[in-house]
């Protein structure tokens, strides 16, 4: 597949805007060295422009494309959603039928997808870490599909046709606590182009709760809604059936689901099963947490919301601890334990999708966040997410 016309791009503010420097330290001297020929390099010059690049790429092109992409999870994000939009209006008729083959140069800021292909070790900091894609392509190795995520975020006057947004996501889409840091830590990304704008964001948002009502969608083909139960170490179907659908009952802390990574910043496994227990069809991961699990929960005020952060906070470091937040249960007292037989801090949930209508007098419910971008759902809307292979349109697979 080193045949396929190749484009080269990278954001040279992404990350700590390093990206440049360590293209032609490192990227561009291997191409050349591999005898490998570049049709097109190209700097991203403003946000959106990774689309409209590799759209018109494919356009000129035709058939399956090779992109080095040197970015962050968000630029990838950028040209997922240029492409399946494209292929919705139907303005590029290549794109349907062409794959995008990835070779992922990781110079973001968490880098999510690349650090879930590739485990970080003790030498990730380092450039043989970050040319493992690049090595794989060169040495004609494996592809990996991407499962997408399609949320469609509803206005109460949409119809089928018309009045709603669509976005496509490769790694996130969450509402709740997740959604409020993205939202918030782009503000901090100057003084703070690492990943601990993530952390001071997460800490200003740490005692809110969120209201909306949810229902968690059966797999495409099994139909079911699994839940982990840590005890026994794996899934088990949820059987309070509605044709496979679950109802979910608020408020809730934190709301995420991932597709194809197990963690969201090299030492963040949020959704650790990605990689334990690979899924056997297309769906999608679900971390949960519902304040109300708590044995010593009454009611929702002021001062239940402070007690609980400490709580939560329990649950994102033992995220960082190799994502033991998921064997996190509580005591009879309310005390956070991994013994005993009481209720799970979190509901890790695999199914098909979610259905999330936030409370019209919740403002933080009716932010999402698909992969760092973020949307607001309107007073009275909703956001429908389902997990994708795209049988029909763009295929975009990484090599690894
Ligand atoms: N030339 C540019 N000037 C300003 N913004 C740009 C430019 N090129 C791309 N962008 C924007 O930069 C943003 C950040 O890029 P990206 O998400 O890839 O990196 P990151 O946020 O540092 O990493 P990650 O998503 O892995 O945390 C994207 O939302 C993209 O729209």
């Amino acid at each position: 597949m080193a045949s396929c016309p190749l484009l080269v791009i990278y954001n040279p503010v992404c990350g700590d805007s390093t990206a440049e420097a360590f293209f032609n330290e490192h990227i561009f001297p291997r191409l050349e060295e591999a005898h490998l020929q570049v049709v097109q390099k190209i700097a991203t010059g403003a946000a959106g422009h990774a689309g409209t690049i590799v759209s018109e790429f494919i356009e000129k092109y035709e058939g399956d494309v090779t992109v080095i992409l040197g970015s962050g999870d968000g630029t990838l994000h950028e040209i997922i959603n240029a492409l399946s939009l494209e292929l919705l209006k139907g303005t590029r008729e290549k794109v349907a039928s062409s794959s995008v083959r990835l070779v992922l140069v990781p110079c973001g800021t968490a880098n999510a997808l690349y650090c879930s292909l590739f485990k970080p070790d003790s030498m990730h900091e380092g450039p043989a870490y970050k040319l493992k894609s690049l090595e794989a392509f060169i040495g004609d190795s494996n592809v990996v599909p991407l499962t997408l995520a399609i949320t469609t975020i509803s206005s109460p006057q949409s119809t089928q046709q018309s009045c709603h947004k669509v976005a496509i996501s490769a790694v996130v889409t969450s509402t709740a606590l997740h959604a409020s840091i993205l939202h918030d830590s782009e503000s901090l990304r100057k003084e703070m182009p690492g990943i601990e704008r993530f952390k001071v964001a997460a800490w200003n948002n740490i005692t809110r709760w969120y209201s909306s009502q949810v229902k968690l969608l059966p797999t495409p083909s099994a139909g079911v809604v699994e839940i982990y139960d840590p005890d026994q170490k794996t899934f088990v179907t949820r059987d309070d059936d509605d044709h496979g659908i679950v109802d979910v009952i608020g408020p809730f802390a934190y709301f995420l689901s991932t597709v194809n990574v197990d963690r969201l910043e090299p030492a963040f496994r949020i959704t650790p099963l990605v990689s334990e227990f690979v899924p056997a069809e297309v769906s999608l991961d679900i971390v949960m947490v519902r304040p109300h699990r708590d044995p010593t929960f009454v009611t929702d005020t002021t001062g239940a919301r402070q007690a609980f952060a400490e709580k939560a906070t329990a649950v994102l470091t033992a995220a960082y601890q190799d994502g033991n937040h998921i064997n996190l249960k509580y005591a009879d007292d309310g005390k956070i334990t991994t013994e005993g037989t009481g209720p799970t801090v979190v509901e890790y949930i695999r199914c098909g999708g979610w259905e999330w209508i936030p409370d019209d007098i919740d403002e933080k419910a009716q932010l999402l966040c698909s992969d760092g971008a973020i949307f607001s759902i309107e007073k009275g809307g909703k956001a429908v997410c389902r997990a994708a292979a795209p049988a029909d349109g763009p295929r975009f697979v990484v090599y690894v």
